[in-house]
């Protein structure tokens, strides 16, 4: 693809409210802009959306500093690509790290588009114009929930995922439910549950949730099976699904009737429209998970969720979720619940200089 450099910048930001779940709090948000640049000077931008600590998979920001540095650029170095598609097959060689892999692969998607003078939405074949919005609750007492679903309500937002582990699950959402009687909720767990909790699941079966979102082990597609059979709400599948091919077993055996795509879990956005085809074909809705991240990575969701298989409102909200100030100009915004899926090419946003400025921990720059 002929490329220039790649720069990598890690940034960090507070967010305006610590994010909860089960496992980790977060309060601030590491990650790693990964920037392109082409010999003709065009730039395609990426984010590295590995957490501080590896507590949602077992990648860091620093593992995923690790794996461009000393592997992934290296490797594209000694053997370019023409085409961003080519990406996911070089990578093979390298063992798992799919945030790593999808912060270049990512990028490059996006300079592809540029170069073509499209849209990246477009580039992977979508016509939509807008996407819904769906948010999360990261804060458990149940009068802040109430009162941050009242305010996501009134801004129009289609659907609210909350979080819920033993003992924080079914009062809070018996309560949440009797607050908002036909509200969409859906429920994530992260892995907080085993088979032996399987009464619990089925007691949530009476609230009429839209799906429970990975109860079991982050690793395991055997024992969700299991407990599918025994449930009516839908499970759906974020962690256990990092490849097509965890995908296309998890839905062979009966797992999951749901699934969470998430670019940097399944290591591109090769990977993630291949899972949307497959799933399309098989009649299985996905939506598009979030990683509490900043305006480029959420850009590249926005591109993802509006390919036509996406009939859930993704964990896809403004920039102003969870940002003072983005590092992408003109920030995301929710509008009546949707979001505009930009026609400019590429991403479709630029970056906030001033602001990345700020935030900037450290850079590096790799010549080609
Ligand atoms: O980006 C968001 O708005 C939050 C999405 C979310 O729930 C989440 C955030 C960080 C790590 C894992 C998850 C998850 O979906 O499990
Ligand atoms: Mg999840």
């Amino acid at each position: 693809m002929n490329l220039q450099r790649i720069k990598l910048t890690v940034i960090k930001m507070p967010l305006k409210i610590p994010f909860s779940t089960h496992l980790e709090t977060v309060s601030e948000r590491e990650s790693i802009l990964v920037e392109a640049t082409g010999k003709d000077g065009a730039q395609g931008y990426g984010e590295g959306v590995a957490f501080s600590s590896p507590w949602y998979t077992e990648e860091t920001v620093k593992t995923s500093h690790h794996m461009l540095k000393d592997f992934l650029i290296p490797l594209l170095k000694r053997s370019p690509v023409h085409h961003p598609a080519e990406i996911e097959h070089l990578f093979r060689s390298i063992r798992r790290n799919q945030m790593a892999k999808a912060a270049i692969e990512t990028a490059l998607w996006d300079l592809d588009a540029k170069r073509r003078g499209v849209s990246l939405a477009r580039r992977l074949g979508s016509t939509a114009g807008r996407i819904p919005s769906g948010v999360v609750i990261g804060t458990p007492d149940i009068n802040d929930a109430i009162s941050h679903i009242e305010d996501y309500i009134l801004k129009g937002f289609q659907r609210v995922k909350i979080k819920i582990f033993p003992d924080h699950d079914i009062e809070f959402v018996r309560e949440l439910r009797r607050r908002f009687p036909t509200l969409d909720i859906m429920a994530d767990a992260n892995s907080a549950y085993t088979l032996e909790d399987v009464d619990r699941l089925k007691a949530l079966d009476e609230f009429g949730l839209m799906m429970i979102e990975q109860p079991l082990a982050s690793d395991d597609i055997i024992d969700h099976a299991v407990l599918q059979r025994q449930i009516a709400t839908p499970v759906c599948l974020d962690e256990s699904i990092v490849s097509y091919e965890d995908a296309r077993k998890a839905i062979e055996i009966g797992s999951c009737k749901v699934i969470n795509i998430k670019i940097g879990r399944v290591g591109g956005l090769y990977t993630a429209v291949k899972i949307h085809d497959m799933c399309k074909e098989k009649g299985l809705p996905v939506w598009c998970g979030g990683m509490i991240e900043y305006g480029v990575s959420r850009a590249h969701n926005i591109a993802l969720a509006s390919l036509p298989g996406f009939t859930i409102p993704g964990d896809i909200s403004g920039s102003d979720r969870y940002w003072e100030e983005d590092i992408v100009t003109p920030e995301i915004k929710v509008e009546d619940g949707f979001i505009e899926v930009p026609t400019k090419p590429g991403i479709g946003f630029q970056l906030n200089l001033k602001r990345l400025k700020e935030v900037t921990v450290s850079e590096e720059v790799f010549d080609f």
